[in-house]
């Protein structure tokens, strides 16, 4: 059986679709992929900061060619999705993840984040620019935006030290080596299902389900449905700096977890983090939205 895949054409997506193909592949020796590269609203605008843009602007093409049935899979970074889900369409359960921390590209490695003590450090994200300027006060940031290699470039020009990126990318772009700096996650509460895979199909198409539910991850699978509560308890259309993380442990049957939600106009910013069992995690995640929510007023 031949299945097309659809993706945007950056590198990234490029390298994450490779690899679901290969994962597909290698658990259903009868199926092969073909991989179809769709342009997408937000790969031609580079300009506007993504918070401007919308998340969704990645997607709308590569949805649309899922419905009519000219593709029968995309593979996008679930942290990119929005947290409503397309009529018709659905996402499958994912593989499993990589790491969901931020890291620090800069020119040298700092053992301890004092070292980093001032400096322009660009990034496009304003739930990495409030989280870092808290742990770091004398540290200023300024938007930067394009693919990981164009952000990465930025490094050393107009006073930039250091630029912020997701672990995720950079391992899968194979510049593991370049990282100066693994921010904890309790220092930059990562984005809900950063270093996920999400791998969207039609609904009903059973197909497709019985080859997918082959590469899915328990431990992802849990975690995604976890942050994807507190995603959409917190209704991320609203414009405001947050971050969420589950840290599943299936085996003591715990989760942990991070979150923190911003507001750029008042310099609030509210972190929490929590133990709680895995069975009553998404309970507890829609819990920690609700409370951001009344805390800021939104
Ligand atoms: N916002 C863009 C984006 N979407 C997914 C990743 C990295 C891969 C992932 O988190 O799964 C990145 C780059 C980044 O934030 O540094």
């Amino acid at each position: 059986m031949k299945i097309k895949i659809g993706t945007r054409g950056s590198k990234l997506a490029l390298t994450q679709t490779n690899m679901v193909k290969n994962m597909i592949e290698e658990a259903n020796p009868n199926v092969s992929c073909e991989i179809v590269v769709i342009k997408t609203k937000g790969d031609v605008d580079l300009k506007n900061p993504i918070h401007k843009v919308g998340k969704g602007v990645f997607v709308k093409e590569i949805e649309d060619s899922l419905l009519r049935g000219d593709i029968d899979l995309a593979v996008h970074s679930m942290k990119d999705m929005p947290s409503d889900e397309t009529e018709g369409l659905m996402f499958f359960d994912p593989p499993k993840a990589e790491d969901a921390r931020d890291v620090l590209i800069s020119s040298r490695k700092i053992e301890k984040l004092s070292e980093l003590c001032s400096g322009i450090v660009g990034t496009g994200s304003l739930r990495r620019k409030l989280q870092i300027e808290t742990i770091c006060p004398n540290i200023s940031t300024t938007s930067i935006r394009g693919n990981i290699e164009t952000r990465m470039s930025k490094v050393g020009e107009e006073g930039i030290i250091g630029v912020v990126l997701a672990y995720a990318g950079i391992l899968r772009g194979g510049y593991g080596d370049k990282v100066s700096y693994v921010f904890d996650k309790s220092e930059i509460v990562p984005s809900p299902c950063q270093g996920i895979l999400a791998i969207q199909g039609r609904k009903n198409d059973e197909k497709i389900l019985e080859i997918i539910s082959k590469i899915r991850d328990e431990e992802t699978t849990v975690r995604m449905n976890i942050e994807r509560a507190f995603q959409r308890e917190l209704n991320a259309g609203c414009h405001s700096p947050m971050g969420f993380n589950a840290e599943v442990d299936l085996k003591t049957g715990e989760a942990i977890l991070r979150a923190c939600f911003g507001d750029e106009s008042k310099n609030i910013l509210l972190k929490k983090s929590v133990c709680v069992k895995i069975s009553e995690a998404e309970e507890a995640a829609k819990n920690i939205a609700r409370e951001f929510k009344d805390a800021i007023g939104k």
